[in-house]
């Protein structure tokens, strides 16, 4: 079995993923969230980061999601974030002048980052250790990271200037576990799940390209309980038409709620809507 992840080694995401999976399956590193998620073609499984505390919802993995063919969520990770500011050794804080990270990382630390390195410029990477990665190998002693602390230990000549960085301690993040369709199961997969993710547009067609969507009406029709709404804007669609997901949860622990939430999903549909369900755990 195979797990894709939003690698280097060492990112957030690849400690999830470790956590959900420990030593049953083999790591395969992506470069990107949309990589990792494509790369439910060929692998087993997938873990993409979902939301964070302090930043909200991950875009790059909405986006993702908005045309996931076979893949399918089976599962969440929680994780407690703890940035470390990283230099390259023999480097000054008064020096650095680039900071770099994946944009949640940067998002998170923008107290910091403003208080400690204010006349430095902000550089998104693809990842949290992919940063810690091109910290390493630079020529030169400007650039600093933000990164989890095991990347100090995993690529070389780098230092650690300060952990904790986040601008608030309470601070996680939440991952989903995909996997190539819904009938793999990866473990602790639980036994009455408690969950969906449902994504959802309204029908376009030429004569209704004004209507606009009723989130009351399509509430009702739902008739389930919602605990989060992320929107993103529908692939190729005309201009505003978006895409919604409504992530749901059971009310209680029951051996009904798949069946609940393809009741809903029909309803949904009966109503014009487009509407399937991409995720049960
Ligand atoms: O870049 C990483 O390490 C990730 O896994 C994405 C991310 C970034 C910041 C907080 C949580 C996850």
């Amino acid at each position: 079995m195979k797990v894709g992840f939003l690698g280097p080694f060492g990112t957030y995401t690849h400690q999830a993923a470790y956590e959900c999976f420990q030593d049953s399956i083999t790591y395969c590193e992506k470069t990107t969230i949309a990589d990792t998620i494509e790369s439910l073609e060929t692998l087993d499984y997938a873990v993409v980061p979902r939301e964070n505390s302090i930043f909200g919802s991950v875009v790059e993995t909405f986006d993702g999601l908005r045309s996931l063919k076979e893949g399918f969520i089976l599962g969440e990770i929680v994780l407690k974030i703890q940035h470390c500011l990283v230099i390259k050794k023999g480097a000054k804080l008064a020096d650095i002048d680039c900071v770099m990270s994946h944009e949640q990382a940067l998002g998170q630390c923008r107290k910091f980052i403003a208080e400690h390195l204010s006349s430095a410029a902000t550089f998104k990477t693809t990842s949290t250790a992919a940063a810690a990665e091109a910290v390493s190998r630079s020529k030169t002693l400007n650039v600093a990271a933000i990164c989890s602390k095991i990347c100090t230990t995993m690529f070389g000549n780098l230092e650690l200037v300060e952990e904790g960085i986040q601008d608030e301690d309470f601070n996680y993040t939440r991952f989903f576990v995909l996997g190539r369709n819904s009938l793999i199961k990866p473990p602790s997969y639980p036994t009455y799940p408690t969950r969906a993710l449902i994504r959802v547009t309204m029908r376009t067609t030429a004569a209704d390209s004004e209507t606009s969507f009723d989130l009351t009406e399509f509430l009702k029709i739902l008739n389930l309980s919602v605990i989060r709404i992320d929107r993103r804007p529908a692939p190729l669609s005309i201009t505003f038409r978006d895409m919604y997901f409504l992530e749901l949860q059971s009310t209680s622990k029951e051996d009904l709620w798949p069946k609940k939430v393809e009741q809903s999903v029909s309803r949904i549909r009966d109503n014009g809507f487009l509407a399937e369900s991409i995720g049960l755990w």
